[in-house]
């Protein structure tokens, strides 16, 4: 465990431009994707942190070659997959989820674990549609063993996947491979984060695949190969919400250069948010810029799907001069940490007036004062930590470095942004 890191309260606005790295999401897409093509593909502007990393090592311990490219691009070589194989998830979804879809196609026994905190992820649903569509796994959750013969049937699955939209995102991006290509069916309460699922297709369609998502709560992938692509990754816009609100928190003005003009990622529903919130918020070609309010207003919304905004947000929320309502969100329970819990326990720790409800919380603005801010290895809740410290003296974030599962270096760029503000 690190030392306590301790964050930095200004009392003046925060004024920068900040450069934001690429995204998880898409990274993680494109190494899968071009693990499965039939020929090489470059991967430009990768994020390079702990998720992505975990990504090309699993994919490099099925047999794929995944060199360093010209500025800091991945070169990715596909072969036939194989085992066997033993693979890290640590923490991450995508790599849980994603991975054992694409693992089947291999041959021999393929072992997954990852961090203590993963096995407690929900699994089941994927193995479960694994199983119907003719794959041998044996175990429900974190570590599981796959039995690979070096193809799928594949067909048809119904799957609940109101606890995570990669459920889906897991079967639709190898599906095209499967004897029969796969259709995935859901039943259930809505399917959060639709956005993710949005951004699977569009990936799959950009490298040749067949995808029908005409009918709801519906997905087809027909059978066929996956052609190899140059692909630019876009900056993560989900990373980028904490420097946005350290504008928005302190009347200041920051901007993210190279946000997308369009784009499946959820982070770009910020623009929203903090517009909603009394921020001033503008989009051009040179980036996104925020200009934080006098007065921070408090905001009822659904963040169904969006919920990987929660504890920016909620962070938000908790220096605003009004209350707030976040919504939609009961699946933030199996995400790195059940965040909810997180956010009500963490806030509340520094004086906060949170509550937890049924599928969200209820954050009651009231001055709040320095102490420890636990991150429970997540990501998200450690900047939501140092945004809160912007405004209250004192605080410290326990375990800064698990920034690293999304950020390679977020006290640097967080230090870096504030530069020119002066610290209290
Ligand atoms: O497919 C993806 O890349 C993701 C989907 C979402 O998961 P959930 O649907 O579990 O919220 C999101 O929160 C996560 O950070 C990344
Ligand atoms: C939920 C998240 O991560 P994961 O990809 O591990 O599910 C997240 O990054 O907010």
């Amino acid at each position: 465990m690190t030392q306590p890191w301790p964050t930095s309260s200004v009392s003046t606005p925060v004024r920068a431009t900040v450069p934001v790295p690429g995204s998880k999401s898409i990274t993680n897409r494109a190494l899968l994707l071009a693990a499965l093509a039939d020929g090489p593909s470059s991967i430009g502007l990768p994020l390079r942190s702990r998720d992505t990393q975990l990504m090309a090592a699993a994919l490099r311990s099925l047999g794929v070659r995944i060199a360093d490219g010209p500025a800091g691009s991945w070169e990715v070589t596909p072969g036939p997959m194989h085992g066997p194989a033993e693979l890290d998830c640590g923490l991450a979804g995508t790599v849980m989820r994603f991975v054992p879809p694409a693992a089947a196609l291999a041959e021999g026994e393929i072992r997954f674990d990852g961090d203590e905190q993963a096995r407690v992820r929900p699994m089941g649903t994927v193995l479960d549609a694994l199983r119907a569509l003719g794959v041998q796994v044996t175990g429900e959750a974190l570590p599981f063993v796959l039995h690979g013969t070096g193809s799928v049937p594949g067909g048809e699955v119904t799957v609940d996947a109101s606890g995570s939209s990669q459920f889906v995102s897991a079967l639709l991006l190898s599906g095209a491979r499967y004897e029969r290509g796969v259709t995935v069916r859901h039943d259930g309460k809505p399917v959060p984060s639709l956005p993710h699922i949005e951004m699977t297709v569009q990936m799959l369609r950009a490298v040749g695949v067949q995808v029908d998502d005409s009918e709801p709560d519906t997905w087809r992938v027909a059978p066929g190969p996956v052609r190899g692509n140059d692909w630019r990754i876009e900056p993560d816009l989900s990373n980028a919400t904490p420097f946005l609100a350290a504008a928005a928190a302190t009347s200041g003005e920051v901007t993210v250069p190279a946000w997308p003009l369009a784009t499946t990622q959820a982070g770009d529903a910020i623009r929203d948010i903090l517009e909603q919130m009394g921020c001033g918020v503008s989009l051009s070609d040179h980036g996104l810029t925020v200009n934080g309010p006098v007065r921070l207003t408090g905001i009822d919304i659904d963040l169904h799907e969006v919920g990987e905004l929660t504890p920016t947000v909620a962070a938000l929320a908790a220096l605003a001069t009004g209350p707030s309502h976040l919504r939609g969100i009961a699946h933030l329970r199996g995400h790195e940490t059940d965040r909810l819990a997180a956010l009500a326990t963490e806030l509340n720790g520094l004086g906060g007036d949170v509550t937890e409800t049924e599928d969200g919380l209820v954050i009651r603005p009231v001055p709040l004062h320095g102490g420890l801010w636990h991150a429970y290895a997540d990501h998200r809740m450690a900047t939501a930590g140092a945004i809160i410290g912007l405004r209250v003296p004192g605080v410290s974030v326990d375990d800064i470095a698990t920034t690293n599962k999304t950020i390679p270096d977020f006290p640097g760029m967080w230090d870096a942004m504030l530069q020119l503000a002066e610290r209290v």
